[in-house]
């Protein structure tokens, strides 16, 4: 479920009159997601998405992800704009929480992705890039490298509560990664979050790119590994798929080549994104009561492709 905040009618209503797109036809939560309250809105005159913006996002950071949303639709990536309304405000408040209206798209996400459909995520990744060469505003990674050892520190021994071991093997990871991070690499606003379910598709064409909401000023090839984890495995991690894999990076080379120094430190980028997504469904998974009606993701799918990673 993804509806924390209940909008009523009548606000909404008078939200979507500022915008000069219709009238209020209806307002439907929406099941997917677990960080903010998400509507499909139908007007006289189209659909929107209204997004309220829950916990996790800080209010502070809201402008930095609009001018990039703004900027990656400028220069023709599949992604939603916040809409102005009449006075030309793309940040409202609505029930009480920060919101925008949002360009609805069309397209679905694949839960298992064909190599067809790898390769076109990975140009849309490579296109996103491209566009993001001329983006100078900058956002730190809370979820880079120190943010992998505060978050272990917070989850301390019940790593082991997990899996038994957990906890020795996280920390021999940081101290690995401490060693071989790389530090000269190309950095650049990166999405840093390019899982499936963040991807909308129709057949073999992206339709969307969403969730931006972890972007940040990183690695830029971090991005590419982060999706590579996310797309090329089966959902447990146990079972790597070298011909997605292939096809996702040969769709991202064919917008935007990796430098040589960038292929050589894959595996150790590789390795400090399963930790990330590692580290924070552990936290999830250690902090979400079992019953919670959001579900829970599982940390041992990102052990697991740490492991092939590892083993490379
Ligand atoms: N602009 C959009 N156009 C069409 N559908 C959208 C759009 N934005 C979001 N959605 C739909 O709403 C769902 C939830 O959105 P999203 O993934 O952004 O939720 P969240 O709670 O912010 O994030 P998370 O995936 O991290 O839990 C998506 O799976 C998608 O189906
Ligand atoms: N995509 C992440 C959730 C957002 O950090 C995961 O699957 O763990």
């Amino acid at each position: 479920m993804a509806v924390y905040t209940q909008v009523p009618t009548e606000e909404l209503a008078a939200l979507i009159a500022r915008y000069g797109v219709g009238s209020l036809v209806s307002a439907k939560g929406i099941a997917e997601g677990v960080e903010n309250s998400n509507y499909l809105v139908d007007t006289t005159e189209s659909r929107f998405i209204l997004t309220l913006y829950e916990k996790r996002v800080d209010e502070a950071d809201l402008p930095f992800f609009i001018a990039l949303l703004d900027h990656l639709a400028a220069s023709s990536n599949p992604v939603p704009c916040a809409l102005r309304d009449r006075d030309g405000v793309q940040i409202q408040r609505v029930a009480g929480r920060p919101a925008c209206l949002i360009e609805f798209l069309p397209g679905v996400s694949v839960t298992r992705p064909t190599a067809a459909q790898a390769r076109a995520a990975g140009a849309a990744l490579g296109q996103m890039h491209v566009a993001l060469r001329s983006f100078t505003q900058e956002r730190p990674n809370s979820l880079g490298p120190a943010g992998w050892h505060a978050l272990a520190e917070r989850c301390g021994p019940q790593l082991d509560a997990i899996a038994s071991g957990l906890g020795k093997r996280v920390s021999d990871e940081l101290a690995w990664l401490d060693v071989h991070w790389p530090t000269d690499l190309p950095r650049a606003v990166v999405h840093a979050d390019l899982f499936p379910d963040n991807v909308l598709m129709l057949g073999d064409k992206v339709t969307g790119l969403i969730d931006f909401y972890f972007s940040c000023t990183e690695i830029r090839a971090w991005d590419l590994a982060v999706t590579h984890s996310a797309w090329c495995f089966s959902a447990d991690g146990s079972r790597f798929d070298a011909a997605l894999g292939d096809a996702l990076i040969a769709g991202y080379e064919a917008e935007h080549p990796l430098r040589p120094e960038e292929r050589a430190a894959f595996p150790a980028l590789a390795r400090g994104a399963c930790l990330r997504f590692l580290l924070t469904r552990a936290w999830d998974w250690l902090n979400t009561p079992a019953d919670a009606l959001v579900t829970r993701k599982d940390p041992l799918a990102f052990l697991r492709r740490l492991d092939h990673y590892a083993a490379l």
